[in-house]
């Protein structure tokens, strides 16, 4: 069993404890009175290159980064920082994350907030909502085409931008048959777990002009934003060196700045 399989075999559990607890009613309900979802592609574009970071406390690749004892403080950080989207890990077993660090979260910060876990139904999507995302991650590799299309489609459907994630050119067509606006490229391999930067470098000219392009991964400092935005990323997703860094607001700023450098204006507009 891959990785990603073992990831998602503990999330189906906690799942199906969660739909035992709450019903897909009480879901809508609340989502129906959360505040009204920001507009998540509109945040990553622009000149420049945007930072996403993410509220990450532990990984599989990692294990433990950062305790994280107040995940709101946090985002508020990054937001001070100059960061366009906060990503927050929500998955329980691997990740030390909760639906309360997502509610936490959007109720410190404006910006818009990304739900990201192993999302394989759409009780997830409405449970992004209810607590408040903008955005919610779908990853290729978890998901079956017709489950990826109707994912997005629900995802849209409720407000919620999908950030669909690939690691490869094939992936990369599926996002864009199954109408994805937004496209993350993880340079983390989900079965070796191993990062390899250069992953951008190769899938990401194959997704289509009109799409954002994020490049999620081993970002450690400006130089490997700039590396990024060479290769064409509109954004960049970072975590682990946020989290295990003294200064987290210095840190993004740092980032900000190189990613508002005029020499990487790619003109998108
Ligand atoms: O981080 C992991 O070890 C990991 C393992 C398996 C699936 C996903 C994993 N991480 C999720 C992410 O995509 C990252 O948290 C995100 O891109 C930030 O990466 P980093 O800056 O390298 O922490």
């Amino acid at each position: 069993m891959s990785v990603l399989d073992e990831i998602i075999e503990g999330v189906r559990a906690d799942l199906a404890e969660r739909q035992a607890r709450v019903s897909l009613d009480e879901l809508k309900e609340r989502a129906a009175k959360a505040p009204q979802a920001k507009d998540g592609a509109a945040a990553l574009r622009g000149d420049g290159v945007k930072v996403i970071c993410e509220v990450k406390r532990s990984s599989p690749s990692k294990g433990a980064l950062a305790a994280i004892a107040d995940p709101a403080g946090l985002a508020a950080d990054y937001e001070a920082g100059g960061a366009s989207v906060i990503s927050v890990l929500t998955e329980q077993r691997r990740f030390g994350g909760s639906l309360a660090d997502l509610e936490a979260v959007r109720a410190k910060v404006d910006i818009p907030v990304l739900r990201k876990d192993f999302i394989v139904t759409a009780y997830q999507l409405w449970e992004a909502r209810a607590y408040g995302a903008d955005l919610a991650l779908l990853i290729v590799a978890a998901l079956e085409q017709p489950a990826l299309e109707s994912l997005i489609e629900r995802a849209e459907s409720i407000g919620l931008t999908p950030l669909v994630e690939v690691h490869d050119e094939d992936e990369v067509e599926r996002a864009v048959d199954a109408g994805a606006r937004v496209i993350g490229v993880n340079a983390r391999n989900l079965k070796t777990l191993k990062v390899d930067r250069s992953t951008f470098e190769r899938v990401g000219p194959e997704i289509p002009s009109h799409i954002v392009k994020i490049a999620e991964s081993g970002i450690r400092g400006p130089h490997d934003l700039i590396a990024y935005a060479n290769a064409g990323a509109d954004a960049v997703l970072v975590g682990e060196s946020l989290v295990t860094g003294r200064d987290p607001k210095s840190a993004v700023a740092d980032l900000v700045a190189a990613g508002a450098h005029p020499a990487l204006r790619h003109g998108r507009g």
